[in-house]
């Protein structure tokens, strides 16, 4: 096994090594369950046909139905969606969610296609998937360039094709189809919440803590205006095309409306002369994550912190938002530097515990308010995140490792469970 997932399965097996979950169950975890590529044929708005390559992945669903999101990037491969199925499995079980774990993606740059092409491509894609998911088998959700629109189409579709309303196929659904509150910010709020435990244990202050947010999209965004309004100087924000800072702290309520409008951030500068940010210089991404700030938080994409730039990396705290943003080799090269690392299984996992949160209002018919949502979203990732904290206190390990040492337990003790299924191996159940 090579690319993301052997890198990604590397945690996996150094965490193996501080619980006693049994050998089957190990082994069973280092493989994909099931993995279906499919070919969507979409009828583009000049009359052409092209045909995008998609992909769904549940990596194991020992726990509970498959869960995990849907990205839309040029980038998307299989290994790329088995690696997130595989971070999804460990967060389900980390968060103690009923769910194993499960990802899917379409190649494409969805920026480049109308709207109706992204509808048409997204029920296309439902399409071609519809009998590998369901509300007890496999359950959706946005990640990476999709939103809300696009989960009410993907509901929409699979509802046409069972022939009955099912909310509970996908979650970050708009509020009008069965959507929850609170999900849209769930993702930077609940790293939010997690920083805000963690950081007083080092006693730091937030008037006195700088940050840099790497990404600037349905995550990066909230936790950069959380962290703004509770004091912390946010220095530094990007997005794909680049990014902007200022020693002085960056007004993110501004950006983010700045970018609604204009789509981007790093024109705000440059171009337009009216909009009030006050005082900033262009950066690129690379020197984004070099600077010296205190706080360091990827929220984009993966691999952006690898050996080769790991040596310049000066934060002293680096909280994963995105998935995978540090490879394995990095890892090791940080924590020799001392930088603490809040593993991304645990930090951006407030979105999906809202999604499970969203599946339940589906299947129960009462819906929540946005507090009641949020409070029991904390207390959930509050709780998880001191075990793990206490992991990392008594095994001296660093907190990925507990981390995973913590969802392993869990998932070892229902794989166990289950029973070794001889019958498979030995080939006629009786
Ligand atoms: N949404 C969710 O609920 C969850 C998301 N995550 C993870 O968080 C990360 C971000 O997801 P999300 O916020 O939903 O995605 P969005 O599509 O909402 O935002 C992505 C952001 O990343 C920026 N970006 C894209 N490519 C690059 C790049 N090469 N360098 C720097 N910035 C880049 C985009 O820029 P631009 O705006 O210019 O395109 C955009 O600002 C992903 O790793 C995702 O898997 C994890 C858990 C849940
Ligand atoms: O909300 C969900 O179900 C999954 C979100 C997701 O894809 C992720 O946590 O990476």
């Amino acid at each position: 096994m090579n690319g993301l997932l052997a890198d990604a399965s590397t945690r996996l097996e150094k965490a193996l090594k501080y619980t006693s979950i049994s050998e089957d169950a190990s082994e069973r975890l280092k493989h994909p369950k099931s993995s279906l590529s499919v070919s969507i044929p979409v009828r583009m708005d000049d009359g052409s046909l092209r045909i995008f390559q998609g992909y769904r992945v549940r990596y194991d669903d020992t726990r509970g139905p498959g869960k995990g999101g849907v990205r839309y990037h040029p980038n998307v491969s299989m290994d790329e969606v088995q690696s997130l199925a595989f971070w999804m499995t460990f967060k389900c079980a980390l968060l103690n969610l009923p769910f194993g774990g499960a990802k899917g993606g379409i190649t494409l740059n969805p920026k480049e296609l109308s709207k109706q092409e992204l509808e048409r491509l997204s029920r296309g894609y439902i399409e071609a998937i519809a009998d590998f998911i369901g509300p007890d088998i496999d359950i959706l959700a946005p990640d990476v360039y999709t939103n809300q629109m696009i989960m009410g189409w993907m509901m929409d579709q699979y509802s046409i094709i069972q022939r009955k309303i099912s909310p509970g196929v996908v979650t970050g659904k708009p509020l009008t189809m069965g959507g929850s509150q609170g999900r849209d910010t769930a993702t930077g709020t609940g790293a939010y919440y997690v920083i805000q435990t963690i950081l007083p244990k080092f006693e730091l202050i937030p008037e006195k803590t700088t940050v840099a947010v790497q990404g600037f999209g349905k995550a990066g965004s909230v936790v950069a205006e959380l962290l703004a309004k509770s004091g912390y100087k946010v220095v530094a924000v990007s997005d794909s095309k680049g990014g902007i800072y200022t020693e002085n702290g960056l007004d993110i309520l501004s950006i983010r409306n700045y970018k609604k409008e204009h789509r981007g951030i790093t024109a705000i500068y440059c171009e337009d002369t009216v909009c009030d940010i006050g005082e900033h210089e262009n950066i690129t991404n690379e020197q984004l994550l070099e600077l010296d700030v205190d706080v360091l938080i990827p929220a984009a994409l993966e691999n952006q912190i690898t050996a080769e730039n790991s040596n310049n990396i000066k934060a002293k705290f680096i909280f994963e938002v995105a998935n995978g943003p540090i490879t394995s080799a990095a890892d090791s090269i940080l924590d020799k530097k001392g930088i603490y690392v809040f593993p991304d299984i645990l930090i951006n996992a407030g979105g999906v515990t809202v999604s499970y949160f969203e599946w339940v209002q589906n299947r129960s018919g009462l819906y929540w308010t946005r507090t009641e949502v949020n409070e029991r979203m904390k207390d959930k990732m509050m709780t998880e995140a001191e075990q793990v904290w206490a992991i990392a206190q008594k095994d001296g390990v660093s907190m990925r490792t507990a981390a995973y040492i913590h969802a392993l337990n869990r998932l070892g003790d229902a794989l166990d469970a289950k029973g070794t299924r001889d019958y498979y191996v030995n080939g006629s159940p009786h």
